[in-house]
């Protein structure tokens, strides 16, 4: 469990980037912060692995203030994905995924095949694991980067725009995989992303922010979707445009659900 109590971050020239910000990420859930361009989402993310202090407040994990544990541990011990991938370029991808573990004391050997399995895990073939991160594509690098992230075998994980720099069909196949994956493995995950279609699929409870990290709505996609709090909000997800809007049709004696355009999107059960 992570618990942000009344966190601030105030920068020395004068920028608020938090205002005074409280929320409890439940272990084991995916919890989804929303919001526009420096909203203050990747400073909260970075104030659990002491990335980033905060003024004002404290984050816990487990009950534990993180100021109290030594910051180089604790990064290695909690998952960090970010959207460049953040691999070293010049290490073979096994090299990447098997930096971790050899830092915490993994023989070489032990490494190397935890490395490998984690591969396969995130769907990447064996083949790929001599090669450098240059030599993959896009959602190829992002999945050695969850690799990597998950190498320590974390209670915590923490994405920032994880799938922002691929195409669409590629972010989506990604969020299947963090899907599968976060079934298997239930990992206490804070999530960080602008894109509202990302937030509703991935998030256990979506986060929707203001500038300064204020919570304009908190809630699941289906309580944010049915209620939005107030025009922020609907303007954000874009309710008010009709962006999220379908009508029922019928044919053929089943009724479609079709958006404003007219596309079906799904049949009625
Ligand atoms: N070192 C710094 N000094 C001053 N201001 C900073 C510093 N780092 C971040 N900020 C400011 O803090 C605010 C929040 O930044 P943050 O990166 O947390 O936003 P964000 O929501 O993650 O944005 P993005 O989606 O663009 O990454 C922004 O106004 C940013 O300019």
């Amino acid at each position: 469990m992570i618990e942000f109590e009344h966190v601030a971050k105030h920068y020395p020239d004068g920028t608020v980037a938090v205002r005074d910000f409280s929320l409890t990420v439940p272990s084991h859930r995916c919890v989804v912060l929303l919001g526009s361009s420096g909203s203050g989402k990747t400073t909260l993310l970075r104030m659990v692995n002491r990335m980033v202090d905060p003024t004002g407040g404290r984050v816990l994990i487990d009950d534990a203030d993180v100021r109290d544990s030594d910051p180089v541990a604790l990064r290695r011990s909690i998952g960090y994905v970010l959207q460049s991938g953040g691999l070293l370029p010049h290490r073979t991808v096994a090299d990447n995924v098997a930096t971790v573990p050899l830092l915490t004391g993994a023989t070489r050997r032990a490494a190397r095949s935890r490395a490998l399995e984690l591969l396969g895990r995130v769907g990447l073939d064996e083949s790929l694991a001599q090669r450098y991160p240059a030599q993959l594509s896009g959602g190829q690098q992002q999945r050695v980067g969850v690799a990597r992230a998950l190498a320590a075998d974390p209670n915590i994980l923490l994405m920032d725009e994880p799938f922002g720099a691929v195409d669409p069909l590629v972010r989506r196949e990604l969020q299947d995989e963090l899907l599968r994956l976060q079934s298997d493995l239930g990992k206490t995950i804070l999530f960080v992303t602008h894109d509202v279609d990302e937030a509703f699929r991935l998030g256990d409870e979506v986060i929707v922010l203001r500038p300064q990290a204020e919570i304009a709505q908190r809630g699941t996609s289906v309580e944010i979707l049915a209620q939005p709090a107030d025009d922020f909000v609907r303007g954000f997800i874009g309710a008010d445009r009709g962006r999220r809007s379908l009508r029922l049709a019928t044919s053929g004696g089943r009724q479609v659900a079709v958006d404003l355009e007219g596309h079906a999107v799904g049949i009625l059960e």
